[in-house]
């Protein structure tokens, strides 16, 4: 039981009906990060920072012990019910990324059991990834020398590795219409953040200034990714082999039939492959983008990795995942990539599902927790966090795995794509860093650290000439 006097954790003063949000406005012009702004309060009202916002509480976490808790303890494991978090599942919890209790349960056991049936993490998983390293580098050949923007260049390569297993498909680097989705995905990811912004804040302005709080465009892109995935679960209904399922949406297809009563629904799986598509492709490539604009930026770690792959890998033969154990160079630039540029800067939101205690305050039912990971890795916990540092994660030429890093959350709400991230990562860098050598085109600047803001970081357009190392 919660003792009575257990207060809410403390915040700026607040506002009535509007609590914090037009703090949260003026600290925004001056720290341009909604995850800069909770880390600038957490520095003022410490690690448990409580936040109002309307209706909906806000608690911020911060410090590895703190983010540890959460993400371990039951009573944290939901996922908030606000607006913008339900609007792309028919106004339900659905799926997995935003779905909570029996559901998500089922749903997330049933789906890795799937995902793995069909190749995930796995070496046909390996063979798919190479394929797409293979058509990537042929195409960064065919412009070698020439300056091109790199930041939409690994959307259809990671689209394509996770769509084969749960579609059955691959599409070519060019498709226009997956070049759209995945531009479509991008904007979305910009258009709000993690706390759920506006729309969840005060939903019933969609009525009335729908276009202004972002709502139009966020709708649009739902209601087109949705008629793509539609689209996709048909074509597999039409030519499905009971007998012999493809992917996981025959799968999934085929559970329906035979078990109808214990069985996910259509919504469900549609909400499942938009998760897959969601989750899996913005946070890796921004994250791969990040990766080469450090390279860019630093010609000793690219010279250092290019070393690596020359001494271990050589050139007769390509990158290959076996190599991972014997690259503990590359292993620290991944690292290093994933604290310096935490794109999931806030985590996905937790929400209490009871009422609870957290250190010395109560967190109501049904506030929403962000976690500060994006903070945790660059605080001055660590020396030098501005600087890019790989060697960091080494010590006497071997890597130290080190705790510290919480890129892909912790406890049961853990990411189910961290083997596949790490593994995409390492095979997309060593086969384009074996080939080529990364520069900053003349006249262009070097390209900035600062990121884009939104659900995740995304770094800034920038452009790089891939020169090939052997001619
Ligand atoms: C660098 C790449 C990635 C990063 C940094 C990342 C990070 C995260 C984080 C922080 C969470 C939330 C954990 C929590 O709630 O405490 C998460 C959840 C999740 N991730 Fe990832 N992720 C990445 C790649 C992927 C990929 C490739 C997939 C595709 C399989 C994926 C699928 C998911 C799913 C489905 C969840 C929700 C899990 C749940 O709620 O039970 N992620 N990820």
């Amino acid at each position: 039981k919660i003792s009575n006097r257990a207060l809410y954790p403390p915040g700026p003063p607040t506002f009535p009906i509007i609590g914090n949000m037009l703090s949260v406005y003026i600290d925004l012009k001056k720290h341009k990060y909604h995850h800069k702004v909770w880390q600038s309060w957490s520095r003022i009202y410490g690690n448990i920072l409580g936040l109002k916002f309307g209706l909906i509480r806000i608690v911020v976490v911060s410090g590895r012990e703190l983010i540890r808790e959460v993400s371990t303890r039951e009573v944290f494991d939901s996922r908030p019910d606000g607006f913008l978090y339900t609007m792309r599942s028919f106004g339900k919890k659905l799926g997995i990324v935003f779905s909570d209790g029996p559901v998500w349960n089922t749903t997330r056991r049933v789906l890795l059991k799937y995902l793995k049936h069909f190749g995930y993490g796995t070496r046909s998983m390996e063979v798919f990834i190479a394929e797409e390293c293979r058509d990537l580098v042929m195409l960064r050949i065919s412009d070698a020398g020439t300056p091109v923007f790199v930041n939409q260049m690994f959307h259809i390569p990671i689209t394509n590795i996770l769509w084969r297993i749960v579609a059955g498909k691959r599409y070519s680097l060019n498709d226009k219409r997956l070049v759209r989705l995945c531009e479509l995905v991008t904007r979305l990811f910009r258009l709000s953040n993690m706390s759920g912004g506006v729309l969840t804040i005060l939903p019933f302005l969609r009525h009335i200034i729908p276009d202004l709080i972002g709502f139009t465009e966020i709708k649009s892109v739902h209601n087109k990714l949705h008629e793509f995935i539609l689209e996709t679960i048909k074509e597999h209904r039409d030519s499905i082999d009971i007998n012999n399922p493809r992917d996981v949406i025959d799968a999934f297809l085929i559970e329906m039939i035979e078990h109808k009563a214990t069985a996910i629904t259509e919504e469900e799986l549609q909400i499942v492959c938009l998760d897959m598509l969601e989750a899996g492709m913005e946070t890796v490539t921004n994250t791969a983008i990040f990766m080469l604009l450090h390279l860019v930026r630093n010609e000793k770690v690219q010279k250092r990795l290019q070393t690596e792959i020359d001494n271990v890998v050589g050139l007769s033969r390509t990158p290959s995942l076996d190599d991972r154990p014997n690259m503990v160079y590359t292993e620290a630039v991944l690292l290093e990539t994933l604290r310096i540029s935490s794109v999931a800067a806030v985590g996905i939101p937790h929400m209490a599902r009871e009422d609870a205690r957290l250190g010395d305050y109560l967190i109501p039912k049904g506030t929403y927790i962000l976690l500060a990971i994006h903070d945790l890795h660059n605080s001055n916990d660590w020396e030098d966090p501005d600087i890019f540092r790989p060697e960091r994660f080494l010590k006497e030429g071997s890597l130290i795995q080190d705790d510290k890093i919480l890129a892909f959350g912790l406890g049961r709400r853990r990411c189910i794509g961290e083997g596949l991230a790490k593994s995409e990562l390492f095979m997309f860098m060593t086969h384009l860093l074996q080939k080529f050598t990364l520069k900053v085109p003349d006249g262009d600047p070097m390209p900035s650290t600062d990121p884009i803001d939104g659900i995740t970081l995304s770094a800034k357009p920038f452009r790089v000439i891939f020169e090939p190392r052997f001619k």
